[in-house]
């Protein structure tokens, strides 16, 4: 068994470091980790900054950390040279140029994970817990015969993780013991990406060998095309501020209200699966267990249960404020501040008292 849990740890009451320390440690080992970088606009994703700085947990002054890159044009070269700058660690930054991996694809991007793998022989390989690090981190580990450790928290030792079980009910501390490498994903809201560097550490930037590309390496999916809504609402996963709406907001013209509160608060819109399953709003809103993870400064849940797969999504975020007519909704429980009221009173006076955003 490649991951061995050593203690769970019940939310709230101990610190996976401090329980740690009671651990056999493990012999010092070298660490070089290679990092797979997601970019977009000509710049490394702030998801992907937080597996940077997950690298940096796992070792600080004796980690060799590249930054895996892939796809095509102008808009993958810009992100290398952002990438080369973007945390003093960075030794190397190493580019696949191909259209093949201009798309998030999980099959040709674990031949490349592979090959870069068998090349660099890091000790530890780190994605973000997006759709795409989720998708590629199996299949990657299973053609390199290891096995994953997902979703990971807090990082106690090299190879002593933490990670949420039971739908975020539970933290289970894990000791890795398997092979090279430590294939792990990383909560990306666990892990504040690092400033970008104040003096010019530049990291080389180096082409990888593609040889090993058949014809076959796509497997048996193709890309076809990428749906995004057209907004210059913030990105839900990063947001600071979060707008959610549940079942309670009964159908997507009410939405529209949540939205305009959104507008004023520079927020992202976020929903329920009751409300995504209702057709108020598209998937790609859900927060939970089965949707994203999000942990804002600043979370209001307006006709919101507070079911634990919903919770599992949003129960990090730093301040909840919740707006449910039934005051034993379980979404008190974990709320900061809660309001037995009806939302669309409580919407309307938001909307009349809070001055449009600047
Ligand atoms: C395997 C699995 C995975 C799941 N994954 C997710 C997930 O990722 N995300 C997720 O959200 N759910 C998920 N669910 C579903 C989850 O169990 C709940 O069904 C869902 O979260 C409930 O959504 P809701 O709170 O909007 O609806 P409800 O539970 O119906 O709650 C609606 C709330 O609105 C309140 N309300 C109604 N009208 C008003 C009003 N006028 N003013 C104020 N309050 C009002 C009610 O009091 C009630 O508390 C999952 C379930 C399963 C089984």
């Amino acid at each position: 068994m490649a991951a061995m849990v050593v203690g769970a740890l019940r939310r709230g009451t101990a610190t996976a470091g401090g329980s740690s320390r009671s651990f056999a440690r493990s012999l010092p080992r070298p660490v070089s980790t290679l990092v797979v970088a997601e970019h977009e606009g000509g710049f490394v994703k702030p998801s992907s900054l937080s597996a940077l700085a997950a690298a940096e947990a796992i070792g600080k002054d004796d980690n060799r950390v590249s930054l895996l890159l892939g796809g095509s044009g102008p808009g993958l070269h810009k992100a290398a040279e952002h990438a080369a700058s973007s945390h003093p660690l960075v030794s190397e930054v190493l580019v696949a140029d191909s259209d093949v991996f201009a798309h998030p694809l999980a099959e040709p991007w674990a031949e490349l994970l592979r090959s870069v793998q068998h090349k660099g022989g890091y000790s530890h390989v780190i994605a973000s817990s997006t759709s795409f690090g989720k998708n590629l981190l199996p299949r990657a580990a299973a053609l390199l015969d290891v096995s994953p450790v997902t979703d990971v928290t807090s990082i106690s030792e090299p190879r002593v993780f933490v990670r949420p079980i039971y739908a975020g009910n539970a933290l289970c501390t894990v000791r890795y013991t398997g092979e090279d490498p430590c294939m792990m994903s990383i909560r990306s809201t666990s892990f504040s990406p690092t400033e970008a560097m104040s003096e010019a550490k530049v990291a080389p930037i180096t082409q990888v060998d593609l040889s090993f590309l058949s014809e076959g390496s796509s497997g048996k999916s193709a890309w076809v095309n990428l749906k995004s809504q057209d907004t210059e609402r913030p990105d839900l996963a990063n947001a600071p501020v979060v707008v959610t709406g549940g079942r309670g907001l009964k159908s997507a013209e009410n939405f529209k209200v949540l939205e305009q509160l959104a507008e004023k608060l520079g927020a992202a819109v976020g929903a329920t699966r009751a409300a995504v399953d209702a057709g108020f709003v598209p998937n790609e809103l859900q927060v939970g267990q089965t949707g994203k993870i999000v942990a804002p400064e600043l979370y209001m849940a307006f006709g919101v249960s507070g079911a634990i797969q919903h919770l599992a999504g949003m129960r990090d975020s730093k301040v909840i404020v919740a707006v449910n007519k039934d005051a034993d909704a379980p979404i008190f429980q974990v709320a900061d501040y809660g309001i037995v009221a009806d939302l669309f009173e409580v919407l309307d006076e938001l909307l009349k008292k809070l001055p449009d955003k600047k």
